[in-house]
Order: structure tokens, then sequence, then C-alpha cells
């Protein structure tokens, strides 16, 4: 049995900062387990190796939904990361972090009680962890180790669509990072601007305890079972390689494998609902309702059409634009190697402006849909995808039975509330508005997905249902909750409630999910984890309610 301060599970975008953080400022030594491998093909360091990824299961785990009643039966394709670094290592690098009414829902989930989740508490964080390259005090960080900038490189489609939303009465806006992101601009992303390169949380956090032996990382190793000694937490089961090994964490075991197989370990471990463990013929241990409940993720539908010329991706990742691409990427750091091809949004509420955003519109230069609804190769195009942030259903993660290596079963009820797909309907309709309006009207040929005779509500919804994906960002199977809540998971300063030295600290524990791209808010949540578990932070009884009108 190997002996540790702390066991990590999970070396994701949560799992490695707590864990750097907890080697680095409280001299622990720490085991990090990742299911993964390492992360050190080159293709991971390139921002465009992203569309890459996510054709293939390499370093993505391919978890596909239940069949969805309300989607006519469609099963939806839900990745989520499988590589040391997990989302931070191949996500489309968005940094993103919502608005701040967000987390005054947070607080109001815990009843202002134990840690100020607040947007302000939460803003030392944010910066401590961020170097910004152009962007300051008060709002960002610089010095710190993770490096944020922008892409180096913008399509012309994502040029016009930032001006033809402006002309539609959308402002521009040069900072969606301050506590309200309306507008429309170009994104911020976790990219190393003298280098060009990602900027994963292992480049930033990892790397320079590389040769430290207080941190031990084993990838391809597979948490299988927390170990118990009654209600405390003493460490966990895990496989690697065909061997099943045990280790032993004196101080804590913390839970950062993801908003789908974070429920998942509980579970296998006899933490969750008591009737669902006894149908999966797990012994409980500890009778927790609202494990894998509370499945809150962004869902998008596109307005796709075709260019009259060249203008965004489409062809770049094959034969002798990818030669020239390379070559012009190692000489000189610039060109199509260095973006993602999702450069540009706007945040909004389609209905009215003056209003908190409900939607977040993507423009991607290029024909951006599921693998499986993908019908043909459409050449040179461009995708206007919208977000509906803050969605009313919540679905579920389960156990398909008692076997580690089973995908747990994910129920997402994507547009399982009426006004979901309302809302969503809101925004499909300005997107298809803005291809038709001025300046990048002139670059499109003709809409193709659904296609301009594809009118009428009705017809439009079943677009959305056959289209819809999703955006990547589970979070909520574990929340944080107060005392009297019975689904709260954990409490708020992270522990699993009615069990000891165990606590999760990942996409898991939002009580409702942020609006806008999750990795920076689950990197925060990390950071101040750390503090939390190292008792830098004081809990305190009551916080004060940081609330603002909108
Ligand atoms: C394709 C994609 C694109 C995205 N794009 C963006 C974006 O542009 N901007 C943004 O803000 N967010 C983005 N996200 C979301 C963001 O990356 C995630 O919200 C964030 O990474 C979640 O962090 P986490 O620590 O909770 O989980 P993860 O980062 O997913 O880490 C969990 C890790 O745990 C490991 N693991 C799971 N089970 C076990 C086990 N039993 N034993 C050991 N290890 C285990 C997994 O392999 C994984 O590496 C994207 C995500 C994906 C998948």
């Amino acid at each position: 049995m190997k002996g540790f301060d702390y066991i990590v599970v999970g070396g994701g975008s949560a799992g490695c900062i707590v864990a750097a953080r907890l080697v680095k400022e409280s001299n622990a030594r720490v085991l990090l387990l990742e299911a993964g491998s390492g992360d050190y093909h080159p293709v991971l360091k390139m921002p465009a190796g992203y569309m890459k990824y996510l054709a293939s299961d390499k370093y993505l785990t391919m978890h596909q939904t239940q069949p969805q009643p309300q989607l006519d039966g469609r099963g939806v394709i839900v990745p989520q990361a499988k590589v040391l670094g997990g989302g931070s290592t191949v996500n489309a690098m968005v940094y993103m972090r919502g608005h701040r009414q967000d987390y005054a829902e947070w607080n109001r989930a815990l009843r202002h009680t134990g840690v100020d989740w607040s947007w302000e508490a939460l803003l030392p964080h944010f910066t401590a962890i961020e170097d910004n390259d152009h962007l300051g005090a008060p709002s960002h960080g610089v010095g710190g180790p993770l490096k944020v900038s922008h892409l180096g490189h913008f399509s012309p489609l994502s040029r016009a669509w930032v001006k033809t939303m402006q002309a539609l009465g959308i402002p521009y806006t040069p900072d969606f990072n301050t506590g309200n992101p309306f507008g429309v601009g170009f994104m911020q992303h976790t990219i190393d601007w003298r280098t060009r390169k990602r900027c994963s949380v292992v480049d930033a956090f990892i790397a320079p305890l590389r040769d430290d032996s207080r941190l031990v990382i084993e990838t391809e190793a597979q948490v299988e079972e927390i170990l118990f000694e009654g209600t405390e937490a003493r460490g966990v089961r895990y496989r690697r390689h065909g061997v099943t090994h045990h280790a032993e964490a004196s101080k804590e075991t913390i839970l950062a494998a993801g908003a789908y197989q974070t429920p998942k370990l509980l579970m296998l471990s006899g933490v969750g609902p008591q009737d669902h463990l006894a149908e999966r013929g797990i012994a409980l241990r500890h009778h927790l309702p609202g494990v894998g409940r509370n499945l809150q993720d962004h869902y998008e539908v596109p307005v796709v059409a075709t260019t009259r010329g060249a203008f965004g991706y489409y062809g770049q990742d094959r034969g002798w634009p990818m030669i020239k691409a390379g070559i012009e990427y190692l000489l000189f750091k610039t060109g199509p190697v260095t973006t993602t091809g999702v450069e540009t949004c706007a945040f909004f509420d389609p209905l009215d402006f003056s209003a908190t955003p409900t939607i977040q519109m993507f423009c991607v230069p290029t024909v951006y849909l599921d693998r499986d609804v993908m019908g043909r190769d459409p050449g040179h195009g461009v995708t206007i995808n919208s977000l509906l942030l803050r969605p009313k259903a919540t679905g579920r993660v389960t156990l398909r039975d008692a076997h580690p290596a089973s995908l747990p079963v994910i129920d997402t009820q994507i547009f399982g509330h009426p006004d979901d797909l309302a809302r969503t309907l809101a925004g499909f309709h300005f997107a298809r508005g803005v291809i038709a309006a001025s300046p990048i009207a002139d670059m499109i040929e003709q809409e193709i997905f659904p296609g301009a005779e594809v009118t009428g509500d009705e017809a439009i919804a079943a677009h959305c249902k056959r289209m819809v994906k999703t955006g990547y960002h589970p979070v909520g199977t574990c929340r944080m909750g107060h005392e009297q809540d019975p689904m709260a998971v954990v409490t708020a300063d992270l522990r699993v409630r009615g069990l000891e030295k165990l606590r999760v600290v990942d996409a898991s524990i939002m009580p409702n999910i942020i609006s806008g791209n999750t990795n920076a808010a689950v990197m925060a949540v990390a950071h101040r984890a750390a503090d939390l578990i190292a008792g830098r932070e004081r809990v305190v009884e009551e916080t004060p309610c940081v609330e603002v009108a909108l």
C-alpha cells in the first residue's frame, strides 16, 4: 500500500491545480491519478489541434446520452476529456468567467452560509491564476501561471460577423470577463502569446513541479473505488496496466474526475441514492440522494451556410494547405495553426437587449456539427451556433452496472423544459437574421442547414432537436448546498456530506451552470479548494449576501 497526504482522483482542470497547490504551498505529498494518457503528443499543444481531438476518441471519452424522447429518441454524443490536463488539454481554450449573477445564485443555494462563493469572493482566484498579455487589474491577473491571450489568427468571416452583430445592435466588448459579458467580440483564450502554444493546467501548474518528488503522477490509472474505514475515506483502489493497486491518503481523498465520472465513482463506492445502489447490487455506505442529480450543460443549435469563397478554415487540415500552415507556424508562429476556429462570440437576449444575456452565440468559420448529424462534406461554410446559457431542465447521471469500466448512464433532458426550446428558437431566428445582414451577407452563398425553405416554429423545432449538440460543459452532479438541503452532496467547503476526509473539487460542485464556458470557473473553484483544504481560508458561519439586480 502506497501512502500519501492527499490523493487526487482525476488529473483534469481541477485535479492538476489542487494537486500542484497542495504540493507547492502546503508541502504535502500528493498522488495524482489520471485515467487518460500523458499530454506528450505535439498536436496537443497546437491550437488548431482542437478539431482533430474532437474527431477522435484518443483523448476523449465519447459518452452518449440515453435516447431522449423529447429529441425524438436521439442520443447525443457528450464527450469528456481523458488525458492529463483533462478539458484544459483538449478544449477550445475559450477563457470565459460567466455572469456575476451566476455566483450570487451559488450563494443563494447555500443560504449564504459557510463560504462566500460570490463573484467578488472568486475574483482573487481568477486573477491569481491568470497571466493576461494585455488586460490588467482590477479584473485581470498578470504574472500568474496560466497564459491568457487572444488567438493568433482571425478569419475574415469572424471579423465580418463581429461587425454584422454591431450593425444589428449588439455593442462591441473588448472584455467578456468583467462580470457581465453582454456584447460581441473576440474571445480570450488560454494560449501563450509568445510561443502560440496552448496553455493547459499541466503547462501552468504541473510542469514547474515535474522534478518534485512530493508529487507523484500516475497516468492510465483508473480509480475504481474509494476505500473507507467507517465514514472516513482512507484512500483508493485503482487499476493500471491490468494490475490492481491500493493507495492510502492520511489527510484527504479529493475527487476531481469531472461531472460524469465523479458521481459514478461515488456511487461505485456506495455513496449515492439508496434505491439506485440497491438496484445495481452495490452495498450502501452512505445515502446521498443528490449524487448524479442536477446535471446541467450548455446546448447549442446551428444555422449553417455555404460561403462564396474560402473565407474560413475548410480544407486547412489536409494536403498542401495543411503543410503550408504547418511551415508558417513552425517558422513564424502565425497563421491558421494559431487558432481553434472558435474565435468570436456574443452574449445577449435576442428578445430584449437590455435583459440579462440568455444566449451565447458563436460564429465558427467552418461547418461544425456533431458526427451523428453531419450528412455530407459541404465545402466552404460558416456555422452560427446559439447556445442556451441557463437551461431550466436538469438531467441525471446513474450507473449502468457495478463494473468500474462501464460508462455511466447519462440522461441530459435536453429541451426537457419548454422554456429551453423557446429561448433556443429565439436564438436560432436571430442567427438566421445575422447571415442575411451586412457585411457578412456578402460572403454567404446559401443556408444549407436547415435550409431557407424550412420555416415556421414547428419545422425549426424539429431541426433543433435533430441538430442540437453539447457545448461540452456538464456540471452540477455533486452540487453544493446548505445543511437542510437533502439533495446537496457537498458542503460550502466542498466536503462530501456525512463522510470524513473526502471532498469534491471539480465541475460537479456547481449548484447552477454559469453563463459561459466552464473551464475558468472550474479552475477558480479548484484554486480556492486548495486554500480550503489547507485551512488557509476561514470558513465563516454566515457570508454577506451579494446580489446584483439586472
Ligand atoms: C471538447 C471540449 C471542449 C471544451 N471547450 C471549452 C472551452 O473552450 N472553454 C471552456 O471554458 N470550457 C471548455 N470545455 C469545458 C471545460 O474544459 C471543462 O468544464 C473542465 O475541463 C472541467 O474540469 P474538471 O476538472 O471538472 O474535469 P476534466 O477536466 O474533464 O477532468 C477530469 C479528469 O478525470 C479523469 N478521470 C475520470 N474518471 C477517472 C477515474 N475513475 N480515475 C482517474 N481519472 C479519472 C478524466 O480522464 C479527466 O482527465 C470543453 C470541454 C470539452 C470536453
